[in-house]
């Protein structure tokens, strides 16, 4: 891990063998725990497992055989995969996670964890889950699981500091768990039947411009502090977020309707993609139009319900 700074001493730890009254409280098991659970992300943790099951279940769909332990170790292998990628991201960040108030309580921003001790978290979880997909899934399900944390922790994470690029870059890490579901069963990627595992990793790398737009947006002042080269930084205007979100959806648009021409979800799916995303279409243009956080907000609503009523439906109305 070359690119994650080096480790630093956690000056600020509380003492638990003061007596100074004044002294913070001691740093307890229950403290560390907690810090562990946030260096995790568990809320993008839960995510990426579910996108790995539908990833998973399409494979099963379309013909091949699984097993519960296989779908036990993947789902788990690749959890694991993504608390460590989430553990370097912190650890990398730490110092601009300081600067802004939606970061700087995390454990290694606030120096209440040794760097060292994180960095021991991130790579123990890499080598479990590593191991873990290797064992139950399939080699390539591991190969695509390390290059996701790869690109996470070291293309996507140094890159926020130097442009508004990083967006897309993200945007691929994020979409590959369903593509991991997909390898750990089939242990293939490149056949006719995989497209359906390739079209959800596209519906879900272009849902995350707007998605990432609109945050960048609402927090455009904490991330000009940090110095983050985000779209909402380099343009306060706001002007080219709201056009690339507008640009992203009309592209999302008919990447929803695909999963009905190639035949694997139904008119229902059909239906509710064209009506999501003519709604999170409307949405950007709206804050195009009323430029301003209400707007910004709606399109990041928006997004959380986009994905997963129109994953859910892709999977209720399986052809
Ligand atoms: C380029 C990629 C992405 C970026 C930069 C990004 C960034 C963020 C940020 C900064 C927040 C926090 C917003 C807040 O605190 O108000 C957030 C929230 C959220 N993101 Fe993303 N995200 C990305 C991809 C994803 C992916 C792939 C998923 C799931 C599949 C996801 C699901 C969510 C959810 C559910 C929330 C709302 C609740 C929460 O913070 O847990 N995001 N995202
Ligand atoms: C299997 C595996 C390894 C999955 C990993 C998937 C993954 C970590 C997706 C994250 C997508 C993403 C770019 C989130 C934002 O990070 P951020 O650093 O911009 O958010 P922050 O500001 O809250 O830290």
């Amino acid at each position: 891990m070359s690119s994650v700074p080096p480790p630093e001493p956690a000056a600020s730890l509380p003492s638990s063998t003061t007596t100074d009254a004044a002294a913070p409280r001691a740093y307890t098991l229950r403290d560390r725990w907690a810090d562990y659970k946030t260096l995790v992300k568990p809320s993008i943790t839960r995510m990426v497992v579910i996108t790995t099951a539908i990833g998973f279940a399409l494979a099963v769909r379309s013909g091949h055989s699984w097993t519960w332990l296989m779908l036990i170790g993947t789902l788990g292998g690749t959890a694991l995969s993504c608390m460590a990628a989430s553990v370097y991201n912190q650890a990398y960040e730490h110092r601009t996670d300081a600067m802004m108030p939606r970061t700087a309580k995390r454990p290694l921003a606030a120096k209440r964890l040794p760097m060292g001790e994180a960095l021991a978290l991130g790579t123990s979880l890499m080598l479990a889950g590593q191991a873990m997909l290797c064992m139950f899934g399939t080699p390539l399900a591991s190969g695509v699981a390390a290059f996701t944390i790869l690109s996470y922790a070291l293309i996507y994470t140094p890159l926020k500091r130097v442009s508004p690029i990083s967006l897309y870059v993200g945007a691929v890490p994020g979409a590959l768990p369903p593509v991991i579901g997909y390898a750990a069963v089939t242990g293939s990627l490149f056949t006719p039947d995989a497209a359906a595992a390739w079209i959800i990793f596209l519906i879900m790398a272009l849902w995350q411009v707007p998605h990432f737009l609109a945050i960048g947006y609402m927090y455009r002042k904490d991330y000009a502090a940090a110095d983050l080269a985000m779209h909402a930084v380099r343009d306060p205007s706001g002007r080219s977020s709201f056009r690339n979100s507008i640009l992203t959806c009309l592209v999302l648009l008919p990447a929803g309707l695909a999963p009905t021409f190639l035949g694997f979800a139904g008119w229902i799916s059909f239906s509710v993609a064209l009506l999501s995303g003519l709604v999170f279409l409307g949405l950007s243009i709206q804050w195009a139009m009323r430029p301003g956080l209400t707007s910004a907000r709606r399109v990041f609503f928006a997004s959380l319900i986009y994905l997963p009523v129109v994953l859910a439906v892709i999977m209720i109305d399986a052809r």
